[in-house]
């Protein structure tokens, strides 16, 4: 079968270590030994080429899969990337795509994925469950066909105010200034009227009042409200700008948000609980949850998933979007397993230019509870259109990245724009970059990491893994190995943002998709055993024998199973 082919950008070569270190692999205990001084053979690391040297076509071959009780679970993807790059090359920062129709197709979910798309992301704002269920399903035997392990996020549609669809086919509708539209919570059904739009909120036309202001979409158009008929507003165009199906509508009164009664509306909806079951049923990896106003609604969410899937591996993404959510922030956080700033909502209910203060708020909150963040919207928003991006937009992104957010998201770009795969690669060079920088700028001092554990045994956890990034980065190791059943030690060590990165080997196949969005690691599946000495000598002959370590690699490994550091040179 013909495969998608797409263009994987390969840096030079740079795995030319020669490691002087040598340990002992005792369990329990730290044991360093024969550390010798021949540091200055060490390369430096700005001789590493920036250059991009070479453009290479890959197609991803047909996977056998591993039998895990013996192998080892890596992808092409992976793989490639690791051996054409060197370890210290490898992208840190996750990509999620959000897939729409530019990007639903079995042969563009493949070419996404070998650019590099970790978490495939679908909208129940759009679509309906069939659509959702199918693409699900190719994410899923792409998966397996292929050994990758791409992970799928289902977004709630949350029951903030929007457009309804602008009726078949219609993709936009332009309003110019001075036009007069209606806002109705009619629904309009086929036979829209010309310039009419539905609204989601039955108690629309009771709220608002003569002289608000209707901004779409964070300000893609607005509107000043002139006149109220029954469930019609007429409103006037005071900005032009396009109306996108289903865009968000936020009212405004003497410069602040409006919420009347709509602020009682559920976070999650029952149309929400509804796309939540069917999720779950098809096994989705994470539920990203929008307009989170405060915790509460994710310890309803969390427990509702272990009650009624206790055997199902979900985990919750609250979306910071709510002007609401900012003063419970830490809650928020807190209860839920990973963050998203969603900038788009975000910035329609607060000033503009505050949003990126609390993006960067959010973004080292996550790092200090040791949550996942995505900072999702508009990364590349005139990618949609245009085949490059705008100056703008790359510093935008370059600034996600040097903030070392675990993941950034393509929306439009990727679910209905012309250049999905441009806009991945433009990510993935502009993580590689910045990263790379980050790493070689050596004044970027230390961030203060909280404890976060609880118990003492969790504590210990912590302490390890902050030492064993700090040993490899003070031994500039060629990679952390970390054996983890559930994956806390994994994301533990993430969280320290190390220089090198980080293999994190599980038993779980969905783990190992939810290590995925997280910074710097590179999830392998593997059944291990509880003798260390095993799993290590027979990971090192796995990945030997696929080219990816190599005799002399620098390996500082931890495990869920013992408390203990052992820093080890591949025999
Ligand atoms: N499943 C889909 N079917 C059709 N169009 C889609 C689909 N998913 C996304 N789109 C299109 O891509 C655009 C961007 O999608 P995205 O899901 O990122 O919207 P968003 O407004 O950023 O997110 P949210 O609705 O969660 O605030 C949408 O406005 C829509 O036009
Ligand atoms: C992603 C999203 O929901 C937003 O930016 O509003
Ligand atoms: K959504
Ligand atoms: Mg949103």
């Amino acid at each position: 079968m013909a495969q998608q082919a797409a263009l994987i950008y390969s840096l030079t070569p740079s795995r030319t270590f020669h490691k002087p270190y040598l340990l002992s692999s005792s369990p329990r205990f730290v044991r360093i030994s024969a550390v010798q001084s021949d540091i200055k053979s060490l390369p430096q690391r700005n001789s590493l080429s920036h250059n991009v040297t070479q453009l290479k076509e890959l197609t991803l071959p047909s996977y056998e899969s591993e039998d895990t009780t013996t192998g080892i679970d890596v992808d092409a993807v992976t793989e490639a990337e690791l051996k054409e790059n060197g370890y210290r090359s490898t992208r840190r920062t996750k990509i999620v795509c959000t897939i729409g129709p530019a990007t639903c197709e079995a042969g563009m979910l493949e070419a996404m994925a070998v650019a590099g798309m970790n978490v495939a992301r679908i909208n129940m704002c759009h679509g309906n469950h069939e659509w959702h269920r199918a693409v699900i399903k190719r994410v899923r035997r792409l998966n397996e066909e292929k050994g990758l392990a791409v992970a799928v996020m289902m977004d709630t549609e949350g029951s903030e105010i929007h457009m309804g669809d602008l009726g078949d086919g219609v993709v936009s509708e332009k309003a110019e200034e001075g036009e007069i539209w209606t806002f109705s919570v009619r629904a309009c059904g086929s036979e829209r009227p010309e310039r009419t739009i539905s609204v989601s909120y039955d108690g629309f036309a009771e709220d608002v009042r003569l002289g608000d202001e209707l901004v779409v979409d964070g300000g893609m158009a607005r509107f000043e409200v002139v006149e109220k008929i029954g469930p019609d507003v007429k409103c006037q165009c005071t900005d032009p700008g396009l109306l996108l199906p289903r865009a968000n509508l936020t009212l405004w009164r003497n410069g602040s948000l409006v919420q009347e009664r709509n602020a009682m509306l559920p976070t999650i909806s029952s149309k929400d609980w509804r796309d939540i079951d069917f999720g779950i049923a098809e096994g989705v990896d994470f539920i990203a949850v929008s307009f989170v106003r405060s915790a509460e609604v994710i310890h309803q969410l969390k427990s509702y998933i272990n009650s009624r899937y206790y055997n199902k591996d979900v985990a919750v993404i609250a979306k910071i979007e709510s002007v609401d959510s900012l003063g419970n922030l830490e809650e928020i956080i807190k209860a839920a397993d990973g963050a998203m700033v969603a900038r788009g909502d975000l910035g329609a209910q607060i000033p503009l230019d505050k949003v990126p203060s609390v993006q960067n708020t959010v973004v080292q909150l996550c790092r200090q509870l040791n949550k996942p963040v995505i900072v999702a919207s508009q990364l590349l928003e005139s990618m949609i259109e245009y085949p490059t991006p705008t100056r703008a937009e790359v510093s935008d992104v370059s600034e996600a990245v040097r903030q070392q957010a675990d993941a950034l998201m393509l929306s439009g770009e990727s679910a209905m724009g012309q250049y999905p795969q441009k806009a991945l690669s433009v990510l993935r060079n502009v993580s590689l970059r910045i990263e790379r920088w980050w790493r070689e700028d050596n004044d970027h001092g230390t961030i203060n990491l909280p404890h976060i554990a609880t118990s003492s045994s969790d504590r210990i956890s912590e302490e390890i893994c902050n030492s064993a990034a700090m040993m490899a980065n003070k031994l500039e190791a060629d990679a952390l190995f970390v054996y983890t059943k559930a994956g806390e030690m994994a994301s533990l060590l993430s969280r320290c943002r190390p220089d090198c990165p980080i293999f994190a080997f599980t038993p779980s196949t969905s783990a190992r998709r939810r290590l995925n969005l997280q910074w710097g690691l590179i999830p392998f599946c593997l059944n291990f055993s509880d003798d260390m000495e095993s799993n290590l000598n027979r990971t090192f002959s796995l990945l030997k024998s696929r080219g990816i370590i190599e005799t002399g690699d620098l390996i500082v490994v931890v495990s869920d199973m013992f408390q203990s550091i052992q820093v080890i040179k591949v025999p």
